[in-house]
């Protein structure tokens, strides 16, 4: 569940604690390493302009020696280099590497997180074009469920991405009705009175969601970030952790205009890795007192990390996506988001690397190593400067 669960007893969480084991894993045409590659294409396009809160010195060196995981494979590793912008495939955006959960050495992790055994039920109950400072654009959808009362919120780029539980005709709706809870194809404007969905109460003035599935790429899995809230990283500036520059770096990538697949951020509200904002702040006096991410979370009878992403999955599902190739470093999350039954399939890993690491602005703070160098040492993140460019 999502919400805090001040009960629990250390220990008790749903995934975490320990490094997780690394292995070669076959792919057609060589192998790979895929708990070690950190793979991160820089893409040179700045549609969408790296961090606007950058507090600190802009980092043009490597990180410290305390943030290389000893746990990864070195970077003479066959497989594991990082492309660089010149061999790159630029317009493709970042690139993955491929990871398969249903194999122990597929770069998951060794983990199984706890799941439900069913998903839960969600519903998108309105959605809005979101025009942004950078010139982007998406569109916000608002979801409920059937597991808690939070708005959780899926924010999708491209067009061609649609929620099922949106466009279904409600009954006795009007097409004014759509309209204002964005059951629409196409974009509003002043005077347009027709949804245009196949279904909808009258003709639609614009194309179907049949034709923007048949526009749509066939090759590529969208760029989905599974994100949880932030409230201190992402709205007040914090530089405890790197939330918030990951945020903008999703939507940056997912901006791209060679991202044809298009682009979901799933945004749960799990603050705290889903122990709340108050125990989180608890949790920040408690590192302050000496303690790491993990320890503060325990010390307050916390689970290390306390979140589930069964909502994730049926959202997805939802927005007609059932492979996805998923930005993140951390290998739980992986299965996690691939459901009971992997109903979902993350074909590929994008690793996020901070920013500072790669001398592309975001910023350097003692809080924000810690926090990373906590995620590395005990929480398995793979995360490793190795591989990267020199
Ligand atoms: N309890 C606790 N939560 C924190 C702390 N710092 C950040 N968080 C929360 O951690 C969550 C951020 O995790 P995510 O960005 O989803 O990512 P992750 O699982 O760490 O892995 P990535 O996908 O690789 O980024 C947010 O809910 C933050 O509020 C902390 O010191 N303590």
């Amino acid at each position: 569940m999502p919400a805090s669960n001040p009960g629990k007893l250390p220990g008790d969480a749903t995934h975490n604690e320990g490094n997780i084991g690394q292995a070669e894993l076959s792919v057609p045409g060589g192998s790979f390493d895929p708990a070690s590659s950190t793979v991160d294409v820089e893409v040179e396009d700045d549609a969408w302009p790296s961090s606007a809160a950058q507090p600190s010195t802009p980092l043009t060196q490597e990180p410290p020696a305390s943030l290389l995981s000893p746990v990864f494979t070195p970077p003479s590793t066959p497989g594991t280099a990082t492309p660089n912008n010149a061999k790159a495939a630029l317009p493709l955006g970042p690139l993955g590497v491929p990871v398969d959960s249903s194999i122990p050495t597929g770069g998951c992790g060794t983990k199984h997180p706890r799941l439900l055994e069913k998903l839960p039920d969600v519903v998108c109950v309105v959605r809005a074009r979101i025009p942004t400072v950078t010139g982007a654009e998406m569109f916000l959808h608002l979801y409920t469920n059937s597991v808690d009362n939070k708005d959780h919120l899926a924010l999708v780029f491209g067009r061609d991405i649609r929620s099922k539980t949106l466009d279904t005709v409600r009954e006795g709706e009007t097409e004014m009705d759509r309209l204002v809870r964005g059951a629409y194809t196409g974009r509003l404007c002043p005077g347009r009175t027709a949804s245009g969905l196949p279904g909808s109460i009258t003709n639609g003035e614009d194309s179907t969601s049949q034709d923007a599935a048949a526009r749509r790429p066939a090759q590529a899995a969208p760029l989905v970030r599974i994100h949880s809230e932030c409230y201190t990283g992402e709205t007040v500036w914090s530089a405890r952790c790197d939330c918030g520059e990951q945020l903008e770096e999703a939507a940056r990538l997912m901006s791209l205009p060679g991202n044809e697949a298009g682009g979901i951020i799933i945004y749960l509200r799990q603050e705290g890795r889903g122990i709340g904002l108050g125990e989180k702040l608890k949790a920040y006096n408690l590192q302050d007192l000496g303690s790491d991410t993990v320890e503060a979370n325990l010390l307050l009878r916390h689970p290390a990390d306390a979140r589930s992403y069964g909502l994730a999955t049926a959202m997805l599902l939802d927005l007609g996506q059932k492979e996805i190739r998923l930005l993140t470093n951390n290998p739980d999350k992986i299965r996690a988001v691939e459901g009971p039954n992997r109903e979902v399939v993350v074909k590929e890993r994008v690793a996020m690397v901070p920013l500072s690491w790669k001398g592309k602005g975001g910023f350097r703070a003692p809080e924000v190593e810690g926090y990373l160098k906590t995620k590395i040492e005990k929480m398995g993140h793979m995360l490793d400067m190795g591989s990267l460019p020199r």
